[in-house]
């Protein structure tokens, strides 16, 4: 299990707002509506999502301050990237700015600070040089960094292997992030790989509604079976019907309980 002692109490702190004492979490991500579609709906179901007791929500600057209260049990990862969406020419990999500064996230109470960073693609340097910028600059607020490395960006410049996602994983720890959140492209027994590579906690993002949400939950137990630290689901949470239930199936898989 990983341990958080190494990090300034400000980051210890922090990290537990989000990992619990087996140093395992699960995200909800609802930041999807600032880039990607529609994205999760407002009003009652936040609260159902909330009601499942997430550990920690992955939110925009709006969310963040708009379900305060709602979210105010756990922990809040914001996103501080971005700059273009679906209705424009959205990027496959090259980097737009930080949205949000450190101070700032810090002032509506965010726990840590996620970007997204593409090791491999043509543009990798933008985001390398984004990410390790924004961790150094992290380091002293005492503010933790998740780091979304995505291997080749969207456009998969490389091939989506356990390996490539790996070494990813290990740039972005490299570069100074906390957490590392990244894809499982194979079989969740083969994710060791890239736990093994990472000496901070990995999270596996969800990717698309899945048919199942059987497979959504088995996808989280196989992930914490392989030694990750848990997930960060979206869409798979906020399109389901009964989302409160299925955070729920979500602790149950990542945490025993
Ligand atoms: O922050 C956004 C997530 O990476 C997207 O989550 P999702 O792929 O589970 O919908």
């Amino acid at each position: 299990m990983q341990t958080y002692s190494a990090l300034g109490g400000g980051k210890l702190r922090r990290m537990r707002r989000m990992f619990a004492a087996d140093g395992r979490a699960v995200f909800v991500a609802i930041d999807h509506a600032a880039y990607m579609g529609e994205g999760p709906p407002l009003g009652e179901p936040m609260s159902q999502i909330a009601s499942g007791k997430p550990d920690a929500v992955l939110a925009t600057w709006h969310l963040a301050r708009a379900y305060a209260d709602v979210f105010a049990s756990a922990g809040l990862v914001l996103r501080v990237d971005g700059g273009s969406s679906e209705l424009g020419d959205m990027p496959q990999s090259d980097v737009n700015d930080i949205m949000h500064l450190p101070e700032q996230a810090l002032r509506i109470g965010a726990d840590c600070l996620v970007v997204l960073a593409f090791p491999g693609a043509p543009d990798e340097d933008l985001s390398l040089k984004r990410l390790a910028r924004l961790t150094s600059e992290c380091e002293q607020l005492g503010l933790p960094v998740m780091a979304e490395m995505i291997p080749g960006g969207w456009g998969r410049a490389v091939p989506w292997t356990m390996q490539n996602v790996a070494r990813a994983a290990r740039i972005g720890a490299e570069l100074g992030a906390d957490i590392v959140k990244t894809v499982c492209p194979g079989p969740t027994e083969e994710f060791a790989e890239v736990i093994a590579a990472c000496p901070v906690p990995v999270v596996a993002l969800g990717g698309p509604k899945s048919e199942s949400e059987d497979d959504v939950v088995a996808l989280a137990k196989g992930v914490v079976a392989a030694g990750g630290a848990g997930v960060a689901f979206g869409r798979n949470v906020w399109g389901s019907p009964q989302p409160e239930k299925l955070v729920a199936r979500l602790r149950e898989a990542v945490h025993g309980s």
